[in-house]
């Protein structure tokens, strides 16, 4: 299959999203809400669900949509000027939204997981985002458990990560077994991109969670060292993560269990769309213990613990690093 009309419908839905997003940062309306868990959500990632499963649903009728948000706290009486400015900001890209389509359209993420579904995250590093950091939207479609087709749009990526004050906003975008390309958000022609080759550890660099809690920054530290890279991490929010290694502008991504949180498993929309994006441009992505990730199962990753995320050639390495360093 060529998956042309799901790639893009999914490339529109997310720069429709990111146009969201950006007008809302722009706008500073950037206040946090909390959800059940603590962590935080705004009306972006609200308006960004929205018009992502609203285009999802006109595009593919029948497919489910396993999204990070849903909108139960939005319709609390309480929550009415939320609600109010999340339909403005979606009208500002489709013109039909009212609060109760809103609603509706933002509730199409809460399907389940099926031979055939798509997950989204309206805003991946929603704490990024309200630092003002990178963040990405992030969208997959995963037929029998494989990741077909993957989106990430960054609106505050550098278009190259040597130059932070140049030019920002990158589409990543990769169609299983038809390769990766990466295009700035402004337009232009994608080019196809590659996982970095180099052998020479020395010169590498490797990606991470800016949150201490999304990972265990030291002993990622040890497990690069060991691979021999000497540089110092790149702290990044988001999959933006994958984006870096995919591009071949790091060589590794490390993801291991929070010492805070040892039994937190990840979810699958922070992983499926990057995981795409990497495999097409030559990498690998595995758990920390080298099993590939499973998407069939539920919209938690209950069989992995920890993401490795490489250009191919380190990976044996830095999983048998992961194995010297276990306590
Ligand atoms: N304890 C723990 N361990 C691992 N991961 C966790 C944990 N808690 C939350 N999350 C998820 O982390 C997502 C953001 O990951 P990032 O790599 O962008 O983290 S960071 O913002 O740089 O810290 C974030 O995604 P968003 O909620 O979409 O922002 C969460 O799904
Ligand atoms: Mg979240
Ligand atoms: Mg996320
Ligand atoms: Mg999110």
């Amino acid at each position: 299959m060529s998956y042309q009309q799901e790639k893009q419908v999914a490339i529109e839905a997310a720069l429709a999203a990111a146009k969201i997003c950006e007008q809302v940062r722009s706008e500073r309306v950037t206040q946090a809400m909390e959800k059940s868990d603590k962590s935080p959500v705004t009306v972006a990632d609200y308006g960004s669900q929205a018009v992502i499963c609203r285009l999802l649903a006109q595009g593919f009728p029948n497919d489910p949509v396993v999204g990070e948000e849903d909108a139960a706290d939005l319709v609390e009486p309480t929550m009415a000027n939320q609600l109010a400015q999340v339909t403005s900001y979606v009208q500002s890209v489709t013109n039909d939204a009212t609060p109760e389509a809103v609603v509706s359209w933002i509730n199409l993420g809460n399907g389940e997981i099926g031979p055939r579904y798509w997950t989204l995250d309206p805003i991946d590093g929603t704490k990024g985002f309200l630092r003002n950091d990178q963040y990405a939207v992030a969208l997959a479609l995963v037929e029998q458990g494989e990741v077909k087709v993957g989106v990430l749009a960054c609106p505050a990526l550098p278009v190259n990560l040597a130059q932070p004050d140049g030019e920002r906003g990158v589409l990543f975008v990769a169609v299983r077994g038809q390769g990766a390309t990466m295009v700035p958000i402004s337009g232009g022609e994608p080019e196809s991109i590659q996982v970095t080759d180099a052998d020479n550890t020395a010169e590498l660099r490797f990606v991470e969670s800016v949150e201490s809690g999304h990972g265990d920054h030291s002993r990622q530290d040890l497990v690069a060292k060991a691979v021999g890279i000497t540089a110092d991490s790149l702290r990044m929010d988001s999959q933006a993560k994958y984006g870096a290694v995919a591009s071949g502008q790091a060589a590794l991504y490390l993801r291991l269990p929070s010492s805070k949180y040892p039994n937190y498993r990840e979810k699958i929309w922070d992983h499926a769309a990057g995981t795409i994006v990497v495999e097409e441009a030559g990498g690998l992505v595995t758990d920390m213990h080298g099993k590939p990730l499973n998407f069939s199962i539920g919209s938690k990753l209950v069989e992995n613990q920890g993401v490795v995320v490489s250009n191919g050639v380190i990976h044996e390495t830095v999983l048998a690093a992961l194995r010297d360093t276990a306590n």
